[in-house]
């Protein structure tokens, strides 16, 4: 199996997705979840011994994180389907990759690496593409040259990227400046070669899978909850023990069924193994203030995450307000949430999404498009979204959507045209394969109708 990324390379595949007249039904299982899954082989490659990873998601920003692994000396082997093992070579003894290291599309691959790189005396080029290129990297290289490691980057601190690491990085005591995960994890990783205690605050608690791997693979992590936010403390200089992994799907992926579900009348699905750790699972406390059927059934723990199975029924859905606190735990979620508010009664607003300017698309700007030229009425109130909702009646639909490069966005678009009036059609599928491999055909599998455009 060729697992080399290629979304730079491929033409555009534009899609169709067509109302369909059948319900949607069936038992699915999403990919494994994207962030995991990097951290997975970020660990594996920091650590002394052998690290077997199961479900790994096999999308392209995780191929990524896996082709920079190996570039930086580890051993990264796929077994079977899901199944991979990572040899590393021990806590601060990465060797220093001899070309440039392409990110593709993944912010979390980038921003990561950068604080990886930062603490060992090496030096590495990062770069990825289109949309990577435009996201800003000052986030992490501001704080990460506070430990004495050296960037050199294009206006703005965007990509390609220059470093320089250094062998002896300076613990820090960060506050973030803004809700991220991936700065926080970023410093944490740089903080593993430092002397001393690494201490970062966030204003609001972001999802937390680098603190628990780090603490998987035998790190010593303090967690102290304060208001919204979290001070966490990591003791520098731990030994890394190789620990197996078992990934749990991706709660963000299951939101694109989960919605297609809701807006399809008469649909009924259940996905098995979705993650539920509590910071990624604002989504469906929002779901269930609209009223909808979504219920979890055998709650338990799997390799260290909580993790459930899913049943969800269509049904008809109330317009929500989503607090600015809520925004971490469902900050890739948006995009689909709005298409649920397209077909809801009243009006929602979703407050506080200026971090969704940054990611792969300015994906507040793309989501109202992709309501409006389908005929959903909606508006930019400063950094808040506000959406009309149809009462349940399908919205016209008839619309091509662009995507940028914005696998979210595309997913998204798909997911309302099986409730329309009309077919919508993106006009860029293929970067779904960044997180999401194979997503048509699972919906297919349901009943949806999704076709080349
Ligand atoms: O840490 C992570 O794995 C991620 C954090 C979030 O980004 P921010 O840290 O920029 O909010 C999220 O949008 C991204 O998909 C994955
Ligand atoms: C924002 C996302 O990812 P990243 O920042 O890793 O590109 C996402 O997957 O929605």
């Amino acid at each position: 199996m060729d697992h080399s990324p290629k979304t730079a390379q491929t033409a555009a595949q534009p899609l169709t997705s067509r109302p369909g007249t059948t319900p949607l039904a069936g038992q699915i299982r999403v990919p494994g979840d994207k962030s995991i899954s990097h951290r997975a082989l970020m660990f594996g490659a920091l650590a002394d011994g052998e690290t077997r990873i199961t479900g790994l998601l096999e999308g392209e920003d995780v191929l990524r994180t896996a082709d920079a692994m190996r570039a930086l000396g580890a051993d990264v082997t796929q077994l079977g389907a899901g199944q991979w093992h990572v040899r590393g070579q021990g806590r601060g003894r990465l060797q220093e990759p001899k070309d440039v290291l392409d990110m593709g599309n993944s912010g979390t691959a980038a921003r990561l690496i950068c604080g990886i790189l930062a603490s060992h005396p090496i030096f590495a080029v990062l770069t990825g593409d289109g949309s990577l290129r435009s996201r800003p990297m000052k986030r992490v290289t501001d704080p990460l040259s506070g430990i004495g490691a050296r960037f050199a980057g294009r206006a703005g601190g965007r990509l390609p990227l220059a470093i320089e690491g250094t062998a002896t990085p300076t613990p820090l005591v960060y506050r973030l400046p803004v809700a991220s995960a991936q700065v926080k994890s970023a410093i944490l990783l740089a903080g593993l070669n430092a002397e001393g205690e690494t201490v970062v605050e966030e204003p609001e608690a972001t999802r937390d899978h680098t603190e628990n791997m780090l603490r998987h693979f035998g790190a010593t992590v303090s967690v102290e909850v304060q208001g919204h936010g979290r001070v966490v403390r990591l003791v520098g200089k731990p030994r890394l023990t190789a620990a197996d992994i078992v990934v749990p799907g991706d709660p963000s992926s299951a939101a694109f069924p989960i919605i297609a579900v809701l807006i399809v009348p008469g649909s009924a699905v259940t996905i098995d193994n979705v993650g539920l750790n509590p910071l990624r699972t604002g989504l469906f406390t929002t779901l269930q203030e609209m009223g909808a059927d979504l219920t979890v059934a055998n709650e338990r723990i799997e390799g260290g995450e909580p993790v459930g199975d899913l049943i969800i029924r269509a049904g008809a859905l109330q317009a929500v307000e989503v607090p600015r606190s809520r925004v971490p735990s469902m900050v890739d979620e948006f995009p689909v949430l709005a298409v649920a508010a397209a077909f809801a009664s009243g009006t929602s607003r979703f407050r506080g999404l200026s971090e969704l300017r940054v990611k792969e698309s300015d994906r507040l700007t793309a989501t109202a498009a992709l309501l409006s030229v389908n005929g959903v009425s909606v508006e930019i109130e400063g950094d808040d979204l506000v959406i009309h909702g149809s009462g349940g009646k399908p919205p016209a639909g008839g619309g091509k959507v662009e995507t940028h490069m914005d696998h979210r966005i595309a997913m998204s678009a798909l997911v309302l045209g099986l409730g329309t009036a009309a077919p919508v059609t993106v006009d860029d599928a293929a970067f779904i394969e960044t997180s999401f491999p194979h997503f048509a055909d699972l919906m297919r599998g349901l009943g949806a109708d999704i076709v080349s455009a």
